[in-house]
């Protein structure tokens, strides 16, 4: 069997660890012969890198190289898979967008509503940047990007890489779900084949078939989830505001009739309720910052320190994040051929029949080695289509904006948001958030 070199990118974040995991554990169907860590802190990454090594050295001494550099050539020499993972500006740029909209009565949320907007101004340069220099170096691997906000991002990159069929944008959120869907059934996730249409973070499930019989477990799951539910899950998700939106969901099934929505579809079906629902002075990046990071980052220290992992009190949970889980499954369809279905972001192509061709769209694909072949999904109802193409043309204006670094785009880009609509609201909070992103975002007129 090929053994793979892989590179992660934004190799300091706190998914690297599980994915690192997920790695060792998947070895004998995606074994690789290095690993390479790429970031642009190196504090962080040399201790990531130092982590890596104690890691390998118990779990996966047959991997030959271990690199961790700041250097791009170093980085995206001779790799066959890169896995993006990039936060451009940090999680103190995430509290910047979140606090920024809140202070002008919008919901401060990362990917969805004005946040989104902002971090997708400051994503999209970085993450090009970062295709362009892998595509020097290593012009035929496969670029695996789920850094956010997808949408966004995955617009971008039609457009400025048009035709490389390599770069492939994901969301692990459909992922989250499911696992949910599967321990309120008794199941696995591996036994159901979704049907989903939409954008990312912001679709609906159509059917939750099993994969087996062909048996559609939607319609029980609706009414299961009426009212929300006690589920086994990952850590993560115990958080205050993770277990809030999981219960949400009941909400939006008990007022929508048909379908099971994406988690986030929240944030813009009930705007003013999660407005409500946050603190402007601790939002979600408060959360991270003080909770999941600090916790990760204190663990990858004191491994360091003790020199070894296996069988000591900071052992790695086997069952790492279904994030991690994910991306290697992914990965292993592409290189192995599996033809398994996953839900991508992908050009839609005629996929969804009422739909704008070009429309970059989350649906069920097949995956194997010769790249992403999107399943056809039909017509889509009145209300989902006239949802789905209000944002993606959000999503277009804010590409436009960036590429032509047009102030006018840009603020209707923000009256398009269902979570800003008004002009005044959009222009108070352009205006800041230039100020706050001089740097990271192109300059607009
Ligand atoms: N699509 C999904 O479903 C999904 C799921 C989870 C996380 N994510 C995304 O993954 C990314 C990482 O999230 P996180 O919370 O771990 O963030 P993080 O800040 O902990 O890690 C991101 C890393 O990227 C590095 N970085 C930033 N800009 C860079 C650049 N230009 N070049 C190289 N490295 C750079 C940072 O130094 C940091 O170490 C985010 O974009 C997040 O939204 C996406
Ligand atoms: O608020 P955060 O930073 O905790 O989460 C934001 C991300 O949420 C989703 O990803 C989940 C993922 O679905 C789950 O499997 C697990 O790994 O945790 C992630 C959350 O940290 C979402 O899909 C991402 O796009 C967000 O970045
Ligand atoms: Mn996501």
């Amino acid at each position: 069997m090929n053994k793979y070199s892989i590179c992660i990118v934004g190799g300091a974040s706190r998914y690297t660890p599980d994915m690192l995991t997920m790695l060792c554990n998947q070895k004998d169907r995606f074994p690789l012969r290095k690993i390479v860590l790429y970031d642009n802190e190196e504090e962080r990454q040399n201790l990531m890198g130092k982590y890596t090594e104690v890691l390998f050295k118990d779990y996966y001494p047959e991997v030959e190289e271990i690199v961790y550099t700041t250097d791009a050539k170093e980085a995206f020499s001779d790799i066959d898979f890169a896995l993006m993972q990039i936060r451009a500006g940090r999680l103190e740029m995430r509290e910047s967008d979140e606090k920024i909209a809140m202070k002008h009565g919008c919901l401060g949320q990362e990917t969805c509503g004005p946040g989104g907007f902002a971090y997708g101004m400051r994503s999209v340069p970085a993450v090009v940047d970062i295709i362009k220099e892998i595509r020097k170096y290593s012009p035929d691997s496969w670029i695996l990007n789920y850094s956010n906000p997808a949408a966004i991002v995955a617009e971008a990159t039609k457009r400025i890489f048009k035709d490389d069929h390599k770069i492939i944008n994901i969301c692990d959120m459909p992922i989250a779900i499911m696992d949910m869907y599967a321990n309120v059934l008794g199941k696995t996730r591996k036994d159901f084949e979704p049907r989903y249409f939409g954008l990312n973070h912001f679709g609906w499930f159509t059917n939750i078939y099993d994969a087996k019989t062909g048996h559609d477990y939607l319609p029980e799951l609706r009414e299961i989830l009426k009212e929300p539910v006690e589920f086994k899950t990952e850590a993560l998700f115990e958080e205050p505001s993770w277990k809030s939106t999981f219960n949400f969901m009941s909400q939006m099934i008990r007022d929508y009739d048909e379908y099971l929505p994406n988690t986030y579809l929240q944030y813009y079906l009930y705007p003013n309720k999660m407005y409500k629902k946050s603190d402007p002075d601790y939002t979600r990046a408060n959360e991270v910052m003080d909770g999941n990071e600090k916790i990760t980052y204190e663990h990858l220290e004191k491994v360091v320190e003790l020199g070894r992992i296996k069988g000591s009190e900071y052992d790695v949970d086997p069952d790492a994040g279904c994030h991690a889980e994910y991306i290697v499954d992914l990965a292993t369809a592409l290189a192995n051929n599996t033809k398994e279905i996953f839900l991508i972001i992908t050009e839609n192509k005629g996929s969804i029949e009422n739909l704008d061709r070009n429309m970059m769209v989350e649906i069920p694909c097949r995956v194997g080695v010769h790249g992403v072949e999107p399943l056809t999904v039909g017509e889509v109802p009145t209300f989902y289509k006239g949802m789905i193409e209000n944002q993606y043309a959000y999503e277009k204006l804010t590409v436009d904006a960036y590429m032509e670094g047009s102030y006018q785009k840009a603020m209707k880009a923000l009256v398009l948001n269902r979570a800003v609509i008004n002009t005044d609201v959009a222009r108070a909070l352009l205006d800041d958030y230039i100020v706050a992103n001089k740097g990271y975002w192109p300059e607009l007129k």
